[in-house]
């Protein structure tokens, strides 16, 4: 569905370098801390800044490629953008219509009843949790769409909201030939919706796995000074030093439990891993 190889592009102080793809079928998320690049990605697969080099492709073509028909299948939420605030719920009817020839509109109607969004108020006295409720329910609303790529339409919800939206988005993936590219600087937001996460810190994809590995295989060491000199390195992904001695992320962590029992292995969330990634050395 969509495929980026070594898609590069320059900011004054930045440089992205971007390689990864988004299956049929799949949830993919992309993970990163601020300033990491995935806006600038978002940018780069929806026409809005142009790669220097590498290729851009969505359904196996560049994004300059793309036909209208093309483009109908294809939603896409920006945390920071969204419909005009002095429309009303009910006058977003008729502008989605307009936008969407598959519209379907009873379902739009019944989702906002439900989400409890109200009709007959002006989008800017939305809350934060309606608007980014809205703003997914437009997307997927479009009979069309097949490909949602969404930034990070979960950021500062509360757990109610963010499960509301999740709910939504595994509504949307139900028939199996759709796909989402979601992005979060809070990795834990993703960890059972995704299934494979890129990671990407400073313009880099550094870790790509899929999630049932990641929360199975990976785990992080926390071992003494003494300890870490008798370990086999060959495995460990990254090492930082803590008070007690290291803690050293591993994607083989039952390798190390049956070869040094003694050790404590924790398993790591998906935001452990993602920081062990990004401070570790
Ligand atoms: N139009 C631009 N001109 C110059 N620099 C830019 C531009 N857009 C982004 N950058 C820089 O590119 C880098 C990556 O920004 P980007 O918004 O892609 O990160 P992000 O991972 O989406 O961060 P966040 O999680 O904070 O949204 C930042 O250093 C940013 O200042």
């Amino acid at each position: 569905m969509i495929r980026l190889e070594q898609a590069e592009k320059q900011y004054k102080n930045f440089h992205l370098d971007c390689s990864m793809e988004v299956q049929e079928g799949m949830v993919t998320g992309l993970i990163g801390p601020n300033g990491a690049g995935k806006s600038t990605t978002f940018r780069l697969l929806t026409g809005l800044a142009k790669p220097e080099a590498g290729r851009v492709e969505i359904f196996g073509k560049e994004i300059s490629e793309l036909m209208a028909e093309d483009r109908r299948k294809i939603g896409v939420v920006w945390s920071d953008a969204g419909f005009s605030g002095y429309l009303m719920g009910k006058d977003l009817i008729a502008v989605l219509k307009n936008m969407y020839p598959a519209f379907d509109e009873g379902w739009f109607q019944k989702k906002c009843e439900e989400f409890h969004l109200p009709m007959d108020k002006k989008l800017k006295d939305f809350s934060a949790g309606m608007k980014a409720k809205l703003k997914v329910l437009s997307a997927v609303a479009n009979g069309d769409v097949r490909l949602l790529i969404l930034d990070e339409p979960t950021a500062g919800m509360d757990v109610m909201v963010r499960e509301q939206i999740l709910d939504l988005l595994r509504e949307f993936m139900m028939p199996g030939d759709r796909s989402i590219l979601i992005s979060s600087h809070i990795s834990s937001d993703l960890e059972g919706f995704c299934d494979d996460v890129y990671l990407m810190n400073q313009g880099k994809i550094i870790l790509h796995e899929d999630v049932d590995t990641l929360l199975e295989q990976y785990g992080i060491l926390k071992v003494t000074t003494e300890q870490y000199d008798t370990l086999d390195k060959e495995y460990l992904l990254r090492v930082k030093k803590e008070d007690y001695g290291y803690a050293c992320l591993t994607g083989q962590k039952d390798f190390y439990q049956e070869n040094w029992p003694q050790i404590i292995v924790e398993k790591g969330t998906i935001d452990q891993i993602m920081t062990m990634m990004v401070e570790g050395k």
